[in-house]
């Protein structure tokens, strides 16, 4: 069954409805400013159409990963403040998910109304393992949209995860697929369905465990795969070269060895790197081939030999995807490399390559250092609900969807 979208709801009508909107409200914070509002904006859209076509609107989302019960540094209060202005529109925030506060203010919405609840995770039964458990929280969801409610699903950076306010809730409501979920699977078929060629993909990030699978998928698909970024010192240890106290995960070192053996025309990696003798801003730093990182130090760069033969491949690709930064960024000092892969990146764009950035980490990257967003043709919201979907999976929270 085809996939029920925002404009089919529309269409049905929800003046004096109660919609229930799962977001991916899941921003980087620095205490409580919000250094990175990239998913806020993203989700703003669908609650605007909401909002504006009379519906009340309740939004459920999470921030960062609590312990399954209240934390105040999970709050999702700084994300109220900043919704409420992108919306140009009042938004409450309930005290609580479904409690008492949530209840009395779901009831007392007017038509236009938009009601954010307090971090999902904050209940344990929202990522709980147990069906029923999770289900029990996806009826009180329900209960606070009644019976003539209806479920958007909006958030797309988690449709990855088949959690309460994801998967069970569409299964108890009439369910949508939200605007910026429409978009992103859009754009992101674009890169399965016989994508141009050259077809490059560049990752990075520091997970390599969380990564191996989607290039155990993606190596035998593309032309290229560049990978750099801390997940890169797992691959030259599988070389047998010293990589000093840079980052490492030595139960992975073996894939990465038959990974190099297999893919050895597809797989490119750093010939040079930035070496620091501390993990700090200020740290003493060189540049130096990767066959020579001193016990001690540790590579949080790729260097300037390794950007230039990355920017040659990437720049005549035809399709890229990239997906995690090349360095620790977040220091000046340690930019240069996650700079200019997206430089080649927006050269190869601007010379017409499809292009798609993934993961909340490279698009801040994109943002902190000054590049223009419009040089990318997407940005995408999801970290890990991207990769999911170029790996092939299925995607819960998309699939309960289809039903
Ligand atoms: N050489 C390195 N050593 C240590 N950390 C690194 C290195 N290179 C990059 N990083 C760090 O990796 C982090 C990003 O990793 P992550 O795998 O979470 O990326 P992402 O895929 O873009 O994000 P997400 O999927 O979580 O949205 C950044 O904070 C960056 O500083
Ligand atoms: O940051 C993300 O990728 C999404 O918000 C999902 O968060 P999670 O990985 O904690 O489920």
């Amino acid at each position: 069954m085809a996939v029920q979208t925002l404009d089919d709801l529309l269409n049905a009508g929800v003046e004096g409805r109660a919609v229930l909107v799962r977001s991916d409200l899941n921003v980087p914070l620095d205490g409580d400013r919000i250094t990175d509002p990239g998913r806020i904006l993203a989700s703003a859209p669908t609650l605007k159409a909401l909002a504006e076509a009379g519906a009340k609107v309740i939004v459920t989302a999470h921030l960062g990963r609590p312990k399954g019960e209240p934390d105040p540094q999970y709050s999702l209060a700084p994300v109220a403040v900043k919704l409420a202005e992108v919306l140009g529109r009042n938004v409450q925030l309930a005290g609580d998910v479904v409690g008492q506060d949530a209840l009395a203010r779901a009831e007392g919405l007017t038509d236009g109304d938009v009601l954010l609840l307090e971090n999902i995770r904050f209940d344990p039964r929202e990522t709980s393992k147990d069906e029923a458990e999770r289900t029990k929280l996806a009826k009180a969801l329900v209960e606070l949209v009644g019976d003539d409610g209806a479920f958007v699903s909006d958030g797309f950076g988690v449709v990855h995860r088949a959690q309460a306010s994801v998967y069970e809730v569409a299964k108890l409501l009439p369910h949508y697929a939200g605007k910026l979920v429409d978009a992103e699977i859009e754009v992101l078929g674009k890169l399965t369905e016989e994508p141009e060629r050259p077809y490059a993909v560049v990752l990075g990030g520091s997970k390599v465990s969380d990564k191996l699978a989607v290039i155990e998928a993606l190596a035998p698909k593309v032309d290229t795969l560049v990978i750099g970024g801390g997940m890169y010192y797992t691959f030259l240890a599988a070389q047998g070269v010293s990589v000093g106290n840079s980052l490492c995960e030595e139960s992975m070192i073996d894939t990465c060895k038959a990974l190099l053996e297999q893919y050895a025309d597809v797989i490119h990696i750093p010939q040079d790197v930035v070496i620091a003798d501390s993990f700090s801003a200020d740290a003493e730093s060189k540049i130096v081939s990767v066959l020579e990182i001193p016990d001690g130090w540790m590579g949080l760069d790729i260097g300037p030999q390794s950007v230039r033969r990355f920017a040659a491949i990437l720049t005549s690709a035809k399709t890229v995807f990239w997906n995690g930064p090349m360095g620790v960024f977040e220091f000046e000092k340690f930019a240069a490399g996650t700079k200019g892969v997206a430089e080649a990146i927006i050269e190869a764009t601007g010379k017409g390559a499809y292009s798609v950035v993934g993961g909340g980490d490279s698009a801040a990257a994109v943002r902190q250092l000054g590049l223009p967003e419009d040089g990318f043709s997407h940005i995408s919201t999801g970290g890990g609900a991207s990769l999911e979907y170029l790996e092939g999976k299925e995607l819960p929270g998309i699939a309960v969807l289809e039903g």
